[in-house]
């Protein structure tokens, strides 16, 4: 086992979901808001991943898991409370194909890490299956350490980054302002105006 961190383009990729509980839902909320197709695989689902389907914001095949349902897969999620099915949807998993194993982490290809997003910040946090716990107490701690305004401050420090290759200043000022722009001051909004108001008369 090697595991990376990567951020991975799921656009247009077809995702499985075989289960539809509690942890069904808390994957569906990770990918929901991606251009991905969700297709749930299972006899029922909960409340919320019925209200999702009802929207037609995923696919529910209702029905027990069979090998050839995971046909074109590109990303298989194994959460039904049987572990022999989700062994069954271990070993039907298409070569090449990622498989992220809910009841053993390490016997699927993919961890999924809990997840923090503030816009463009984003934060995955892992501890390779040893403590989903202490998982989670660092996101908590995270989330209360970047808080809402960073979502506007990142685009910020976005715009600042484009306008100031565009300036004729030399290589070093224009990493001493990428560094200045870090200091939180910058997290408020009119200081943010004011620097890209400075930015706007230079180009
Ligand atoms: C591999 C992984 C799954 C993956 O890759 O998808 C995985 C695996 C397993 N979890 C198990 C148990 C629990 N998991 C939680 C909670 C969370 N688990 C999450 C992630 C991951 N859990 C991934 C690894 C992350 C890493 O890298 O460290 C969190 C952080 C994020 C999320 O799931 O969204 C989420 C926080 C939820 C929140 O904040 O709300 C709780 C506590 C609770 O439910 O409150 C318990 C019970 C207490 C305990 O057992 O510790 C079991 C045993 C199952 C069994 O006994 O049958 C396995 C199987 C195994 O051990 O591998
Ligand atoms: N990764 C994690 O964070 C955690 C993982 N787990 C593991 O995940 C498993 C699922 O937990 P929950 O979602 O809470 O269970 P749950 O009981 O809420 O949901 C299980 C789902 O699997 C479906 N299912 C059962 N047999 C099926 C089959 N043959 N084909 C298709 N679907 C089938 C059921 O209809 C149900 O929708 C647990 O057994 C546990 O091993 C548990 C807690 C946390």
């Amino acid at each position: 086992m090697s595991y990376i961190p990567l951020m991975v383009d799921m656009q247009g990729k077809n995702i499985y979901i075989i289960g539809g509980g509690n942890v069904a839902e808390r994957r569906v909320k990770t990918l929901i808001g991606i251009e991905a197709s969700l297709i749930v695989i299972s006899p029922d689902i909960n409340e919320y991943l019925y209200s999702l389907y009802e929207h037609d914001r995923l696919i529910w095949r209702r029905k027990k898991f069979e090998a050839a349902d995971v046909k074109g897969a590109d990303l298989i999620i194994a959460a039904t409370n049987d572990k022999q099915v989700n062994q069954s949807v271990k070993t039907a998993t298409p070569e090449h194909c990622a498989l992220n194993m809910t009841d053993a982490g390490l016997s699927g290809n993919v961890i999924f890490p809990a997840m923090y997003r503030r816009g463009k910040l984003s934060f995955a946090v892992s501890t390779e299956s040893a403590s989903p716990m202490l998982v989670s107490q660092i996101i908590k701690e995270l989330k209360s350490q970047y808080d809402h305004r960073y979502e506007e401050y990142v685009d910020f420090l976005y715009t600042c980054r484009m306008a100031i290759k565009e300036t004729s200043l030399s290589m070093e000022e224009k990493t001493l302002f990428l560094k200045q722009i870090l200091s939180k001051k910058y997290l408020n909004s009119t200081k943010q105006e004011e620097i890209l108001s400075w930015l706007n008369d230079q180009n």
